[in-house]
């Protein structure tokens, strides 16, 4: 099942696709919208694929209901917690629930992925000083048929705060630039993915690699911090097939769940933008061409989805490429479609709910649990 969202800067509404929807007015706060999130946490935890993804046109939200605000000095810890956005705050959520499972059974990475002009650059890349670049990557699809950045650098961590310190550190080397519409215009479509890998406590005490499977030996030792092509090869991690064929269980023991990953995609896109209004030239102009191309492939796989079509166009562009999974996959989806409250963007709001009117039509799979309970004796 997918959600939508439709959020403006001063209202939120919220849809499930297919069977009803709902509005939040202007009062409502960080902590209200939240609300209409956090039953995918409890989801990612029994083994589905999650993306929480953020839509509008520029300057209508986007970040600030991913992000947050910038909490002022001034303000408490709780004040300052009831700015955050819906990526801290589902960082929060999710080490909760983790923190209430038996001990050492879950481990969490992150990556962070920046989509700018049509090319993937990974942002927690690092280059041989130990400097953090901003490295291109490619999208491949996998032999199971699933999307992955190739070399993708994930950071064990084992805390929200964790989680928010990487992406705060690396958030400055987005790219933003000036408009006339607004003045902190994010240029690339950012992607957190937090990848969450469970092991079963009976599998724990037969374990040889215990090792692996604590975020914190990973960083007292740095080599633990590596690529998605080690991530997926290694047989720990790797989501296990089927019994039969399965690498990570020893038919000796008696297991009742399967190891499994599961990915929770956070997806900040760039803003659609009338060249027009915004009053950009040169690169910047380049930019939003990108950004607007990008924004249409990803309108236009979600038209062939609806239509089942034979052919659906994800390799059109690197963002619907690396997204394949979520769009069109077993993940569970949340669109939030941010609008501007004001007349003046009227064409802009109509096109942003033409997408979730597009993405609403999509029938996809029912999307699947990673972790179906096995029986080995
Ligand atoms: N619901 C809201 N309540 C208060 N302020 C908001 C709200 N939504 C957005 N803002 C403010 O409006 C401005 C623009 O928001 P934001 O940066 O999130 O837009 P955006 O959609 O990410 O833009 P772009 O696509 O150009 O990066 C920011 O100063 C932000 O703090």
């Amino acid at each position: 099942m997918e959600n939508q969202t439709v959020r403006c800067k001063n209202v939120v509404y919220h849809r499930l696709f297919f069977s009803s929807s709902r509005v939040h007015g202007p009062d409502d706060s960080q902590d209200v919208v939240f609300e209409e999130v956090r039953p995918l946490l409890t989801s990612l935890m029994d083994g589905y694929n999650v993306c929480i993804m953020a839509y509008g046109q520029t300057g209508s939200g986007k970040t600030h209901t991913m992000m947050g605000s910038q909490p002022l000095e001034q303000h408490s810890g709780t004040q300052q917690e009831a700015q955050q956005g819906i990526i801290p705050k589902a960082a929060a959520e999710l080490f909760r629930l983790i923190s209430e499972k038996p001990a050492e059974t879950h481990t969490v990475e992150v990556s962070v992925i920046e989509v700018y002009n049509n090319e993937v650059f990974d942002l927690l890349a690092k280059d041989e000083q130990g400097n953090a670049v901003g490295q291109r990557r490619d999208v491949i699809t996998t032999s199971s048929g699933s999307s992955q950045v190739s070399g993708a650098t994930y950071e064990p961590v084992c805390s929200a705060a964790e989680v928010m310190q990487i992406i705060n550190r690396v958030l400055k080397r987005r790219v933003h630039c000036p408009t006339l519409i607004h003045t902190d215009s994010s240029r690339s479509h950012l992607i957190v993915t937090l990848t969450i890998s469970s092991k079963s406590p009976n599998d724990m005490q037969h374990s040889t690699q215990k090792e692996w499977w604590s975020p914190r030996c990973r960083r007292a030792n740095p080599a633990a911090r590596h690529s998605s092509d080690e991530l997926f090869a290694s047989p720990a991690s790797s989501p296990c097939p089927s019994p039969s064929h399965s690498p990570c269980l020893s038919p000796r023991h008696s297991i009742t769940q399967t190891p499994f990953t599961t990915k929770l995609q956070l997806v900040d896109l760039a803003g659609s933008e009338c060249v027009g209004m915004s009053g950009v030239s040169g690169a910047a102009l380049w930019e939003v061409s990108c950004i607007n191309r990008s924004l249409s492939a990803l309108s236009d796989v979600l038209g062939a989805l609806a239509e089942h079509r034979p052919h659906i166009p994800y390799r059109n562009s690197k963002l619907t490429h690396l997204l394949q999974d979520a769009i069109g996959g077993d993940a569970k989806l949340l669109v939030m479609l941010c609008v501007s409250p004001t007349q003046h963007f009227i064409t802009e709001s109509l096109q942003s709910l033409g997408f979730g009117t597009r993405a609403r039509q999509v029938q996809r799979f029912v999307p699947r649990r990673k972790n179906s309970t096995l029986k080995v004796k």
